[in-house]
């Protein structure tokens, strides 16, 4: 409603309007960055994202009909935020339930990185190679935890053939992930948690077809997938090997219920799992 009848959504009282003031916000903060972009005036070297889409609007200003404006950038900026957040803190919450709720899992897990790297070892995303079991629960985290259930939808731009069906120019098309993560024809547990759907018979981690925790492009022909999909492997990699190594705690994605976890640092206390009482926190 808020986007079909925005005029009229912001003078109904509601707790819709919390979270427009909290966007509003958002895009406040956004204008301050480019405002200071603008001001350090970096455009002809350009650092960051602000900076190449400064020099972009400058090259494009005569352009007719260019859609490199500070609207658009600011909108652009707000969806990285949105879909760039909230999705890798998600899994990661969901990441710290899974490893209490297997133990055994989370044993291995450390086991494996004491054997590979050791404790004080600094982690780097070119270290999941010699880590085919830890890159593979984080695989099944994204997989079981299933956070965006269905992708944002899209519109055929010409007739088409999706799996044998035919859809017209115009059709909307909203891909179903979940239907892929937890297919009986392609996963051998689909409802169990269960690191071996990545894993070969000599422990080696293998890449999975029905794996589309990021996007149904495979499957669609679709050109659109998600932007920050290596960012987010290198994060969760990198996050995922601090809580579990060191122990540290930490929208509209499948979230778990509100739990509450207890963390111990290592350099503490001896290896143990996630599940000593000495510091708890709300999520
Ligand atoms: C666990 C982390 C993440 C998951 C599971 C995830 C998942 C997805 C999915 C399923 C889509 C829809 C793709 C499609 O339409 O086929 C998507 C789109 C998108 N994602 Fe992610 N994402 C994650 C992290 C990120 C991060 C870190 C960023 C950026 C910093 C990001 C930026 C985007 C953007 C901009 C789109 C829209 C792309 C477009 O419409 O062309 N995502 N993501």
């Amino acid at each position: 409603m808020c986007e079909v009848l925005p005029g009229v959504m912001n003078h109904i009282p509601g707790p819709h309007l919390k979270a427009l003031s909290c966007c509003d916000f958002v895009r406040s903060f956004i204008r301050k960055e480019i405002q200071s972009h603008r001001e350090r005036g970096t455009v002809d070297e350009p650092q960051d994202f602000i900076d190449f889409y400064l020099d972009q609007m400058a090259k494009t200003q005569n352009v007719p009909d260019s859609t490199y404006d500070e609207d658009n950038m600011v909108q652009s900026i707000f969806d990285l935020f949105l879909a760039g957040s909230e999705t890798t803190a998600t899994t990661l919450r969901w990441a710290l339930l899974y490893m209490v709720a297997y133990p055994d899992i989370q044993e291995k897990v450390q086991k494996e990185l004491d054997a590979a790297l050791g404790p004080s070892h600094l982690i780097c995303y070119e270290d999941r190679k010699k880590l085919p079991y830890t890159n593979a629960v984080i695989h099944e985290i994204m997989r079981y935890g299933n956070i965006v259930l269905i992708t944002i939808p899209r519109q055929a731009v010409k007739n088409t053939t999706v799996l044998g069906y035919q859809l017209p120019k115009g059709t909307l098309i909203i891909p179903n992930l979940d239907s892929a993560l937890f297919d009986p024809k392609y996963w051998e547990t689909p409802h169990q948690f269960n690191p071996g759907h990545f894993l070969d018979k000599d422990g080696n981690f293998v890449a999975r077809e029905a794996f589309l925790a990021f996007s149904a492009d495979k499957f669609i022909d679709s050109h659109r997938v998600c932007l920050g999909e290596v960012l987010a492997r290198m994060e969760l990699f990198i996050i995922f090997f601090k809580e579990v190594n060191t122990q540290i705690i930490f929208g509209s994605t499948m979230k778990p219920h509100p739990y509450k976890i207890c963390a111990v640092l290592q350099s503490l206390k001896p290896r143990q799992k996630i599940n000593a009482a000495e510091i708890s926190m709300y999520f």
